[in-house]
């Protein structure tokens, strides 16, 4: 095979097995070092090349005639003409004392004079010149990242004033700068000292703990240029200071003013530097609506937002797929990497080079069925606008990195119109408001948040792409009330409920409006915990608008269907933002499941039950876990008022009671297993037939026959309802769904950003009747290293020894899950059969990916 005997490292050997090679890692390798180009650190350019490269190296050699060295015969010129030539440095040359077999016609690079740069103009990583340019590019980004847009009162200090520790008893724009670069860890105590230890006269200084931004004010015009000149690139750590303007703030309209000043950075067009990860749905599962990363003046809200909003929506899924199937090679990477000594590649790991590197076929990618207006829950920070207008909006850059300027979502494509037309009542009532807006900077404040919610009715996808489709809504209203008097806080409510009942109703048609909720919170970030107090204020039926003014708010749900299934959802409870590109997401998880009568199926982060009720008809029984408790009502709730009884629900985090769950209905006694007329009803009612049955005999194999087996016509009556969505009618109480019943055992996971906690990966890795996974993920870099865990061969014995966690922090997440993997018990790995991409989130970079993992 190419990929041993191009640079063939002397510590792996070609052994056929099954008539198949597969590379071992012998025992001979000295130390645990990672092996570079031959196995473990084949840059992502030459993976995707190894095939074409080797073809070229055989062609090269057959035209040459000559290949006794390994294919050293060839002309150099001849294969310079290949663009990776000499584009990755030669690890065998670099062990073996700068000398190589293949010499001068080796298509490595001999040492870094040698190495050439790569078609996409990028350096082999592990080379200097690789190094060299990631800390230009790291310097580079410190420099765009300077930008402060601070529109909330951070310098008029008028909490305390403490005049001996610098306080401010009152300040003057005029005198003041902002300083950038200052470390994050640092509070205002650690600033002033750093000025004093440093000799830098100063009035007074602030800076806050999370922050990257501090403020500083001074005596006088001679004080503050003195110290400015002075503090200008001075080093803190491995980074500069840099001092930036306040400008006091043009629109100040509250008396009891939260108005301040503006502090900017006045670098003209600096480069723009935002965080894929969190943009306007926050991948999709942080609730927070917060653009990430610093930008420069000329970046518009809807190039933070919506980043791909100026390509066109077939490029946007090209570049989507692209980027996953570069995440998708770490997972072979990283699992080869990690792969023990001593123990054969996994055939997926082998098979690899043979896609470019890729751990399994990337299937393709679904694309949204709508492409604007297609968020189904914004959430809009309040704050003060570049201008210093009360905007209701999206943060143009994220807070830590002083950021706090909030502008207008009018042109982000993917808010619906409903939602763009709510905030700008609520903007419009705040600017008459007499409560202030949340600051920030000094956590004060009265309203911080309006969360816009939206149900569709049962109809199709134009509908649903116009302002018609959207029959319910909800808005979410966070203030934080603590030191406000309550009669002056229930009148604002009072006149808030009238701004938004005027508001849908005087427009043509008029608006939907379900409920409006008031959510009372006082922590730092918009993000409150789910047991934040909710209060309903009620609402005066004007002209069209209906309201129940007798619910509660515990009670105020709005609804949204999901394959003819009605889903009902509470105010802070999780539901995919893209209802319709969801019900795709779903049903490709349970095509990708193998389900069957016969199947239990575990829904890991069931949310409100979405995609266990939605398999459930073509599944035994569904078991969804959930940590959050309304989410969990909300589950049983669907489950009722959608007649379907095979569903059972568990409120609990899934690292708590996995393992007992799969020890209760996986640790079934082997003759119960075994019992004839239950392997039969298995072979009944499957819905693939490719289900292998392993050497161990665990799981049946499934079979599209039919027979009359007891209980494969228990599950066959069960299966004969009219509509197929709630068909399932075992009850979850009942001995029909007892444990013993079930030979084909799927989870579905369906984590948060973070991925799945360690404990669940054991228990799913270790439960060896789990034979298939489906792992939906919006952050694919988490699932991939997920995968690195549950994919991993185990070593023969499990070595003693380092557990040395040191240093978890800066590791990459592939890196930890590396380590992870080192821990994991001796099992029976899993291996990556087939992954799709599904865009539930146009114009900007997020995508969730499923794979399947079966073993
Ligand atoms: C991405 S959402 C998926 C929800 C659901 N599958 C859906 O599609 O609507 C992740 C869910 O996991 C839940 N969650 C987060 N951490 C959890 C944990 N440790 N155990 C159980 N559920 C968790 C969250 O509350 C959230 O509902």
């Amino acid at each position: 095979m190419e990929e041993t005997n191009t640079e063939l490292s002397p510590s792996k050997t070609l052994s056929p097995t099954n008539g198949q090679d597969s590379i071992i890692q012998s025992n001979l390798t000295a130390t645990n070092e990672p092996e570079t180009h031959t196995e473990n650190q084949i840059p992502e350019a030459e993976h995707q090349s190894d095939v074409v490269a080797g073809e070229k190296r055989k062609r090269d050699d057959d035209e040459a005639g000559e290949s006794v060295d390994g294919g050293s015969g060839a002309s150099g010129e001849d294969r310079s003409l290949h663009p990776l030539w000499k584009t990755s440095l030669c690890s065998y040359f670099r062990r073996h004392g700068n000398s190589c077999s293949h010499g001068t016609a080796c298509r490595f690079a001999h040492g870094e004079e040698e190495l050439r740069i790569r078609p996409d103009n990028t350096w082999d990583p592990t080379s200097e010149r690789a190094k060299k340019a990631l800390k230009s590019e790291n310097g580079e980004r410190c420099g765009v990242s300077e930008e402060v847009m601070m529109t909330e009162a951070v310098v008029d200090d008028d909490d305390g004033g403490d005049e001996e520790n610098g306080g401010s008893g009152g300040s003057n724009h005029a005198l003041s700068k902002c300083l950038v670069h200052l470390p994050r860890k640092w509070c205002s105590d650690n600033l002033r000292s750093f000025l004093n230890d440093a000799g830098i006269r100063f009035k007074h200084a602030k800076k806050k703990k999370g922050m990257m931004v501090g403020f500083v004010s001074f005596e006088d015009e001679e004080q503050m240029q003195s110290s400015s000149k002075d503090l200008e690139g001075k080093s803190i750590g491995n980074k500069r200071l840099k001092v930036a303007d306040v400008i006091p703030r043009s629109f100040e309209k509250n008396s009891n003013s939260n108005a301040g000043s503006v502090a900017t950075l006045n670098e003209e067009n600096a480069g723009v530097d935002v965080d894929p990860n969190v943009t306007v749905e926050a991948g999709a599962n942080s609730d927070n609506l917060a653009a990430n990363g610093s930008l420069s003046k000329t970046k518009s809200l809807r190039d933070v937002v919506t980043p791909l909003a100026h390509m066109a929506y077939a490029d946007q899924l090209e570049q989507k797929k692209n980027s996953i199937m570069q995440m998708l090679k770490k997972l072979t990477r990283n699992a080869r990497k990690a792969c023990p000594n001593g123990v054969s590649f996994p055939d997926w790991i082998v098979k690899s080079r043979e896609i470019g590197g890729l751990p399994c076929n990337l299937e393709g990618i679904i694309a949204s069925p709508i492409v604007n207006g297609y968020r189904n829950k914004c959430e809009f920070s309040v704050g003060y606008s570049l201008e210093g207008k009360v905007t209701v909006g999206f943060m143009l850059g994220n807070f830590r990195e002083g950021v706090t300027a909030v502008e207008e979502a009018v042109d982000c494509p993917n808010v619906s119109t409903i939602a763009g037309k709510y905030a700008t009542i609520f903007q419009e009532f705040l600017q008459q408001s007499d409560l202030p807006v949340w600051n920030r900077f000094k956590n004060s404040g009265f309203w911080r948040q309006l969360t816009v919610r939206e149900g569709r009715t049962n109809g199709n996808v134009a509908d649903a792409e116009s302002f018609g489709g959207i029959a319910e809504v909800m808005l979410i209203v966070q203030v934080s009330t603590a030191g406000f008097d309550d009669t002056k806080v229930s009148g604002e409510f009072k006149r808030l409920a009238q701004a938004f009942a005027v508001g849908a109703t005087s427009h043509g048609p008029t608006l939907p409006l379900t409920a409006l909720v008031v959510q009372d919170h006082q922590g730092i970030s918009n993000v409150a915990p789910a047991d934040a107090p909710l209060h309903l204020l009620p609402i005066r039926k004007t002209g069209d608008l209906e309201m129940d003014e007798n619910a509660d708010a515990m009670d105020v749900r709005i609804h949204d269907y999901i394959s003819n299934l009605r889903f009902s959802i509470s105010p802070t409870a999780f539901f995919q933002v893209n209802t319709l590109a969801a019900e795709k997401l779903y049903s490709l998880a349970g095509d990708w499941a193998c389900l069957g009568p016969d199947t239990l199926l575990f829904d890991i982060c069931c949310g409100t039950g979405t995609i266990g009720l939605t398999l459930a008809h073509r599944v035994g029984m569904v078991i969804g876990i959930e940590m959050n408790a309304s989410a969990v009502a909300d589950a049983h709730r669907n489950a009722e008022i959608n007649g379907i009884k095979n569903c059972k629900f568990i409120c609990s985090k899934a690292e708590d009671v996995m393992g007992s769950l799969l020890k209760e209905y996986l640790n079934v006694p082997k003759e119960q297993v075994d019992d004839p007329k239950i392997a039969e009803s298995s072979n009944d009612i499957s819905e693939c037939g490719d289900l292998q049955e392993p050497e161990n005999g665990e799981i049946a194999s499934h079979s599209s026959e039919n027979s009359n087996g007891e209980v494969g016509s228990e599950v066959q009556n069960c299966s004969g309802s009219e509509n197929g969505n709630t068909s399932a009618q075992n009850s979850s109480e009942g001995a029909n769904t007892s444990a013993q019943h079930f030979k084909n055992v799927v989870a579905i996971v369906d984590p948060p950003r973070a991925g799945l906690h360690p404990t669940v990966l054991k228990v799913l890795r270790t439960h060896s009747r789990l034979r298939r996974v489906v792992y939906i993920s919006c952050n694919p870099e988490t699932l991939v290293a997920n995968a690195i865990e549950l994919c991993t061969p185990s070593p023969i014995k499990m070595e003693k020894g380092n557990k040395d966690n040191r240093g978890w922090r800066n590791m990459s997440s592939a890196g930890l899950a590396r380590h992870r993997a080192k821990s994991m018990p001796i099992s029976e790995a899993f291996h990556p059969v087939k992954a799709m991409a599904v865009d539930l989130f146009p114009h900007t970079q997020h995508c969730e990916l499923v794979m399947l993992l079966e073993r």
